[in-house]
């Protein structure tokens, strides 16, 4: 009778494929991607043998030795050995290696083997190694290492089987007994001397790939590459979403005319057409721009071109005082700064981790899409500039490049007082080029635009009732705007006299404060304030683009969009500061400094915008 494992651990060097085999054999649903450093948590699930006992498999971020530095790698030391509070240590551990980058994979995998305990390894990506001509021995491997080893392909579910036999007989079949730790230097000895034993064959097929290589990582090919891409992408953005926009947006002028003529008028009507269906409305209609730009970041991120623009920045990076390691976080911020800021975990240097969660904020995240777009949809003449290239997605482009280059100052700035400090080196190991696989992207469009969703219909319409409700009451007398009377409006008066000296009306004092809960809300409580304010059925069936070009002038505008740009508008990212710098200090002085500059910003533009007479 074998006694079959509790729990088991993956365990490797970033970018091997843990978290594709974590997903395939527990089928969950962890975020995979083609560069290092993408889970900094460790997560379980419950593998089923196929003796039918449960195995607590834990997934955890890739490391590089059992000596940490960072503190995601820190997690990975604790769980193997058993320190990790309220967690029993792995029965088995699963050492996962990428078969196609053998030799370097192998250092840190005779340090795990060495600890004694029963293990099993995990020939990952046997598929790309073949494809680059390497065939590597799964039998002269195991000779070599002394434990069992699979070949497997993660991400087509080969040898999931024959893995899943061998973590249950691990246990059972091998008595531990740890061995001296071995120096890095003859680990690395060993490594080559293994890895030369257990690769049968190498034919030189990775020409294509160096080629490539040469083309998009040249000094100054790369970069215009690279700008190129974007530029393409926030055309699309713009270009390929009008029609599906003006779908959804059509759609929900049906919604509230349908209830208009359905309901009888009253305050409940009034708060469905004119709270939730305006509200919510103008938010969900920038869905398809959502999806849209994440189908690029997604496709750049599993064909591993994404980690070439990290490599391309990282000198750009060193000139700021980051390390290339800040790259993944930042570029995470562009969906949002929560995953960003803890994606953080895997830098090393302390003073540079919070260089970098003090910036991520300043990456645009997809919640500032719907402002940007309504704005510039309204203001920005749709024309074309030289080509098929349009004012609209170019200025936009321009919002993503002002976000980016404040931050690359701030970071300056930062590394100079705050957080003084050298600049810490770092080489960034490249993956391999690979095809996106359709149903990756699938899976990962549908949870980005499931979590927009989400958030439209938890915050955005919570925010959205209360909004209306202080907008309602108290009701206004003979002759007297709705708005004008009601506790919101009060309020945004007061709120004025402030914000009135960078350019701000009232309609944007009203929106600033519900603002803060998430950014889209300042999109769904200007729809809704203007439904709310409307003084006939005119104004009520204009949409929110026409409303905002009537009352608004130019340099107003561009000052709103400036003050976004810095804007620290999210309770989510403030909470995320908070919890990642254990204390109220860090996030404090991100409040602090993000709204001066957002408030110095938008005063220049919008002075600016109007000694230019704009
Ligand atoms: N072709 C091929 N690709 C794979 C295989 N396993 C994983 N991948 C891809 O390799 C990349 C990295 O996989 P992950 O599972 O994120 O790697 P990880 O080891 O969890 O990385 P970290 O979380 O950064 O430590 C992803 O793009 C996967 O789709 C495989 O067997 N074959
Ligand atoms: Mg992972």
């Amino acid at each position: 009778m074998t006694q079959a494992p509790a729990r088991a651990a993956l365990v490797g060097n970033p970018n091997a494929g843990k978290s594709a085999l974590f997903n395939a054999l527990t089928g969950a649903r962890q975020k995979i991607a083609n560069y290092p450093g993408v889970t900094v948590e460790r997560k379980a699930g419950r593998l089923v043998l196929p003796s039918g006992a449960p195995v607590e498999l834990t997934d955890l971020p890739g490391s590089y030795g059992l000596h940490a530095t960072s503190p995601d790698e820190e997690v990975t030391r604790k769980v193997i050995m058993g320190e990790f509070p309220g967690e029993p240590a792995p029965d088995v551990l699963v050492v996962v290696l990428d078969a196609s980058n053998l030799e370097q994979h192998l250092v840190f995998a005779q340090e795990v083997i060495a600890l004694g305990k029963p293990c099993v390894v995990a020939l990952n990506m046997v598929d790309l190694a073949e494809r680059d001509g390497l065939v590597v021995s799964a039998e002269a491997l195991q000779e070599a290492l002394g434990v069992p080893v699979i070949a497997t392909v993660a991400v087509r579910r080969r040898g999931l089987g024959e893995l899943a036999d061998a973590i249950g007989s691990a246990r059972a079949s091998q008595t531990g007994a740890p061995h001296p730790p071995v120096p890095l230097v003859e680990r690395r000895v060993t490594a080559h001397a293994i890895a030369d034993a257990a690769i049968v064959s190498e034919t030189s097929r990775h020409r294509l790939h160096a080629r490539l290589d040469r083309v998009l990582l040249n000094p100054w090919l790369g970069p215009l590459i690279l700008f190129a891409l974007l530029f393409v992408v926030f055309q699309a953005v713009f270009t390929w979403a009008t029609p599906f926009a003006d779908a959804l947006e059509a759609l929900f002028a049906w919604l509230i005319a349908q209830a208009r003529a359905v309901l009888p008028a009253g305050l409940l009507r009034d708060l469905l057409t004119d709270g939730i269906l305006s509200g919510v409305g103008s938010v969900v209609v920038f869905l398809p721009q959502i999806v849209i730009l994440f189908f690029f970041i997604l496709a750049m991120e599993a064909s591993g071109y994404m980690a070439r623009a990290a490599f391309l920045m990282d000198r750009l990076m060193a000139g700021v005082g980051l390390s290339g390691r800040s790259f993944i976080p930042l570029l995470s911020s562009f969906a949002c700064a929560i995953p960003g800021i803890m994606a953080t975990r895997s830098i090393t240097d302390p003073r540079d981790r919070l260089t970098t969660i003090l910036i991520a904020p300043l990456m645009t995240c997809s919640a500032r899409l719907p402002v940007y777009a309504v704005i510039i949809a309204a203001f920005i003449p749709n024309r074309a500039v030289f080509g098929p290239v349009g004012l609209q997605g170019l200025v936009l482009l321009g919002l993503y490049v002002i976000g980016i280059v404040a931050a690359m100052v701030v970071a300056l700035v930062l590394r100079r007082s705050v957080t003084k400090g050298a600049a810490s080196g770092f080489i960034m190991e490249l993956p391999k080029y690979q095809m996106p696989r359709l149903q990756d992207l699938a899976i990962g469009l549908w949870q980005r635009a499931w979590i927009f969703l989400r958030r439209a219909g938890t915050i955005i319409f919570t925010v959205t009732v209360i909004l209306w409700i202080l907008l309602n009451f108290p009701r206004a007398g003979e002759g007297q705007n709705q708005v004008d009377a009601s506790i919101a409006g009060k309020i945004a008066n007061g709120l004025a006299v402030v914000v009135e000296p960078i350019g701000f009306n009232r309609d944007i004092a009203l929106a600033l404060i519900p603002a803060m809960a998430a950014r889209e809300v300042a999109v769904s409580s200007l729809a809704t304030s203007y439904a709310v304010g409307a003084t006939d059925e005119n104004q009520q069936a204009q949409q929110l683009g026409a409303r905002l070009k009537a009352s608004w002038t130019l340099p107003t505008a561009l000052a709103f969009l400036a003050w976004f740009v810095f804007a620290p508008q999210c309770m989510s990212t403030i909470a995320v500061t908070r919890r990642e710098t254990n204390g109220w200090k860090w996030p404090g002085f991100m409040l602090l400094y993000l709204f001066s500059l957002a408030y110095i910003f938008a005063g220049i533009t919008y002075w600016s915008a109007v000694a230019l007479g704009l």
